[in-house]
C-alpha cells in the first residue's frame, strides 16, 4: 500500500461522537499503512467546506476525510447543514481533483443512532483510499 498522506476536517459539535469516529479513523489508517498527517477540528459540520479547501491546497495532501455526525433538533435545521456541506464537499473533491470523503452522519439522526454509526470514521478512510488507488489506474 503506498503511504497515502490524508487530511482529517473533524466537526467538534457531538464532539463525544466525532471523536469515537476519528479513533475509528486513526485505526483505519495505521491498519492500511496510511497516514493523517494534517486535522483541522472545526465548530460544526457547516464550517467544514473552508477547512477542507486549505488542506486539498496543501500539496502534500492526496485526500480529505471529514468526520461529523448531524443530529436532529426541533426543526429542519439539520437538513440545511447536512445539505450544504455535502454539496460543497462534493464541489471541491472535484475542484481540486482529490478524493473527498463524506464521512458524515445524519441528518434525521438521534445521539443513539450517531453512535451506532461511528464505523463511518473507518468508512471515509477506506473510501479515500479507494478513490486514490483506483485514480491511478486511470
Ligand atoms: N446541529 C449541529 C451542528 N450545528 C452547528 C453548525 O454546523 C455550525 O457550526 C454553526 O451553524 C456555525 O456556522 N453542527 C454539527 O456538526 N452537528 C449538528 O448536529
Ligand atoms: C441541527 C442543529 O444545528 C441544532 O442545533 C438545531 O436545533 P433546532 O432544530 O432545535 O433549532
Amino acid at each position: 500500500m503506498k503511504a497515502y498522506k490524508i487530511g482529517a476536517v473533524v466537526a467538534e459539535f457531538n464532539y463525544e461522537v466525532t471523536m469515537l469516529m476519528m479513533e475509528r479513523a486513526k485505526a483505519e489508517a495505521e491498519f492500511l499503512g496510511v497516514e493523517i498527517t494534517k486535522v483541522i477540528k472545526v465548530p460544526g459540520v457547516f464550517d467544514m467546506p473552508l477547512a477542507i479547501k486549505k488542506l486539498l491546497e496543501c500539496d502534500d495532501i492526496d485526500a480529505v476525510i471529514t468526520l461529523g455526525a448531524v443530529i436532529k433538533g426541533e426543526t429542519k435545521h439539520d437538513e440545511v447543514i447536512m445539505a450544504q456541506a455535502a454539496r460543497k464537499i462534493t464541489d471541491l473533491a472535484l475542484d481540486y481533483d482529490k478524493p473527498v470523503a463524506l464521512g458524515v452522519t445524519g441528518p434525521d439522526m438521534t445521539e443513539l443512532q450517531a453512535v451506532d454509526r461511528i464505523e463511518k470514521g473507518r468508512d471515509a478512510i477506506d473510501a479515500v483510499v479507494k478513490m486514490l488507488q483506483r485514480l491511478e489506474k486511470i
